[in-house]
């Protein structure tokens, strides 16, 4: 007799069939988990400064969209060179990126001019808030919508005054402007160039405890009510932690650590490093004894 004929060979054959199936939805990627690409993927950069000075060596980071990022270091980690990197300005300072690349929506942006990375919706608010000091509040904030060409200017003018009221009161010159008013002013520059992604470099920097809570829960406000995506490079860990979804820890031009910002702030070393603890005898966080201690098993 055919092994066909034997009875119950075609409730095999569909069990079979039906298994083959189950597997292959089963082992097909599902798009619920299939990662979006970030909005910025930064690639394993390496950056020189004046063809000798290598300051990143190897710095990877992702930016999803919508998110805020938080970039985290000691002086001189490199956290502000990895902002010029992305925005252009490198250029500016006779700096480099000489291996890697950083894509933004998928596309390779290294290399390009500054304006054009503007263009494309990048947008720096460099540290020690540059803004034009000559200049009023109301010029400052039209400068910053450079780039545009559309009759929304005004309205968006409306909008930033609303963010940061006290900047309409105030009419004079912006250098006379206190510190904190003029880092509102930075960012408020930086919304009118109607940017997909703002870099923003320490701003803290310089401002009385009250005030970093006022300008980080607007950086937060103006996160979640225009959709505008941040990486934000700051000293104040506590600040930036409060506000961001994801940290990456930076030492000597490489990324040391990351993790959500819940996993960093409950992490011991940075705990003993950022987070207070270890006062002026810190010194590097690669030195820090768990560091280490965890180092050996990686
Ligand atoms: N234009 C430049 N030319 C040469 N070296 C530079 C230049 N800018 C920065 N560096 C060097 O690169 C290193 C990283 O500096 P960077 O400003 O990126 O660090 P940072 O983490 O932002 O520190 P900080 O918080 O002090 O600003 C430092 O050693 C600095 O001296």
């Amino acid at each position: 007799m055919d092994a066909r004929d034997k009875p119950g060979h075609d409730e095999r054959t569909k069990l079979a069939a039906h298994l083959m199936t189950e597997i292959h939805e089963a082992t097909r990627p599902s798009p619920s988990i299939v990662p979006a690409p970030p909005l910025l993927g930064v690639r394993n950069i390496e950056v020189v400064y004046d063809d000798v000075i290598l300051v990143l060596r190897g710095l990877s980071l992702d930016v999803p969209k919508g998110a805020i990022v938080a970039l985290l270091g000691a002086n001189g980690a490199g956290k502000s060179t990895t902002l010029k990197a992305i925005s252009g300005l490198l250029k500016t300072e006779d700096g480099e990126v000489t291996r890697g690349e950083i894509l933004f929506e998928g596309e390779r942006i290294n290399g390009i001019d500054p304006d054009k990375i503007v263009r494309r919706g990048v947008f720096q608010v460099m540290e020690g808030r540059r803004i034009i000091a000559d200049m009023t509040s109301l010029e400052n904030l039209k400068l910053g919508a450079f780039t545009r060409r559309d009759r929304e200017v005004d309205a968006d003018i409306d909008m930033v005054f609303n963010y940061f009221p006290r900047l309409k009161e105030r009419t004079g010159l912006a250098g006379y402007l206190s510190g904190g008013e003029q880092q509102m002013l930075a960012i408020g520059r930086a919304l009118m160039a109607r940017p997909k992604m703002i870099l923003m470099d320490e701003p803290s920097m310089g401002l009385s405890p009250l005030l970093v809570k006022e300008v980080f829960s607007i950086i937060q406000k103006i996160n979640r009510d225009l959709g505008v995506t941040i990486l934000l490079v700051e000293q104040n860990a506590r600040a930036a932690l409060s506000v961001a979804s994801h940290g990456y820890i930076m030492e000597q031009g490489k990324v040391v650590l990351d993790g959500t910002a819940d996993e960093l702030r409950d992490n011991e070393d940075v705990k003993e490093f950022y987070l207070g603890g270890a006062g002026d005898q810190r010194k590097s966080f690669k030195n820090l004894k768990s560091f280490k201690r965890r180092k050996r098993w990686l």
